[in-house]
């Protein structure tokens, strides 16, 4: 694993998230879901958001879709000021600049509309003119790959087509950030494939910003950046790229990078800190081009085992 730091112009950047914060308070208990997380998106980037169960992912898609308004930090998505929005503001927000894909297809669709029709009702609520409404429906089923279901009730379709459709109305009002809460979650291998195949090709045809909460890898390790959450904070991230070896054969490298935040802040991985027993403070070497991370022990005894490099 390495470490990385950007250089960021925010003139690019579709979300912005900056030391966020988000305590929920119950019954006198105080539950600090996200604690000064930092997140990136550039416009029109595909980014998969990975995490342990009770990580801070649903609070943090929360906040993004505008439901929820975060303790402290800043949140900009699209140029839209998450905190300090007014709620006329936030209806519109939610309608026209951000669109969402659940785990439950259903969750996006009346059952008892077709497929064309659901996918026309977001813009009908927009108040979209009919014959662009129509157009624009047949366009998202021709770009998703499903043109032959648009007159098709729900029990008429597979899990995967239904799931393409409530792509379709996410995407109806054409947002600017899409937000996909485990979208191949309930679906065989196949249908995912389909659905993750929709998300791509909606990103590339029509520029949408996409950020992906999932656990599956069919997602996670086929986009270009995939962002680990841990404990309510940005933690790792890994970069994937293709490489074309001397025989012209494609190969995808993949790197792991640990996120240092600006207060100069960095997770060690948990399996990094048990297995050479780092606990509560570690010494710090500065070297001409890395800094060594060592147990708080003497160095004679220590086997000067090195983990982490520049
Ligand atoms: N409304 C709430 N009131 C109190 N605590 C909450 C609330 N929502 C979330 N939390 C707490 O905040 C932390 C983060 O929860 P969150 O649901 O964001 O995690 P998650 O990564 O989405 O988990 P999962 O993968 O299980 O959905 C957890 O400790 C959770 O119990």
């Amino acid at each position: 694993m390495t470490t990385r730091t950007e250089t960021r112009s925010d003139g690019e950047l579709e979300i912005l998230c900056d030391n966020l914060v988000r305590i929920f308070k119950s019954e006198g208990v105080e539950v600090v879901a996200l604690q000064g997380l930092d997140l990136f998106v550039r416009t029109g980037e595909l980014l998969a958001v990975v995490g342990a169960s009770g990580s801070g992912k649903s609070t943090l898609l929360n906040i993004l879709s505008g439901l929820d308004i975060p303790s402290a930090g800043v949140a900009r998505v699209a140029g839209a000021d998450l905190l300090t929005m007014s709620g006329r503001d936030r209806v519109r927000y939610r309608r026209h600049t951000v669109g969402f894909l659940f785990q439950q297809a259903t969750s996006n669709l009346l059952p008892y509309l077709s497929a064309i029709e659901n996918i026309q009702l977001p813009m009908a609520l927009a108040r979209t003119p009919k014959r662009t409404r129509h157009d624009r429906a047949l366009e998202l089923l021709e770009v998703l790959g499903i043109p032959q279901v648009a007159d098709r009730g729900l029990g008429e379709m597979s899990g995967g087509q239904q799931q393409r459709v409530a792509l379709a109305v996410a995407l109806a009002n054409e947002p600017r950030v899409l937000l996909a809460d485990e979208p191949t979650g309930e679906l065989d291998h196949q249908s995912s494939e389909e659905v993750f195949g929709a998300i791509q090709r909606a990103n590339a045809a029509f520029g949408t910003t996409v950020v992906v909460v999932t656990h599956d890898p069919l997602v996670s390790e086929h986009v270009q950046r995939t962002v680990g959450i841990r404990d309510g904070r940005t933690s790792s991230e890994v970069l994937r790229r293709t490489a074309i070896d001397e025989h012209g054969g494609e190969s995808v490298i993949a790197e792991e990078y640990a996120v240092l935040d600006r207060a100069g802040r960095l997770q060690l991985p948990r399996e990094f800190t048990t297995t050479l027993a780092m606990k509560d403070r570690v010494r710090l070497d500065l070297e001409s081009d890395h800094i060594g991370v060592w147990p708080d022990r003497p160095r004679a005894d220590s086997g000067e085992q090195e983990v982490s490099g520049g």
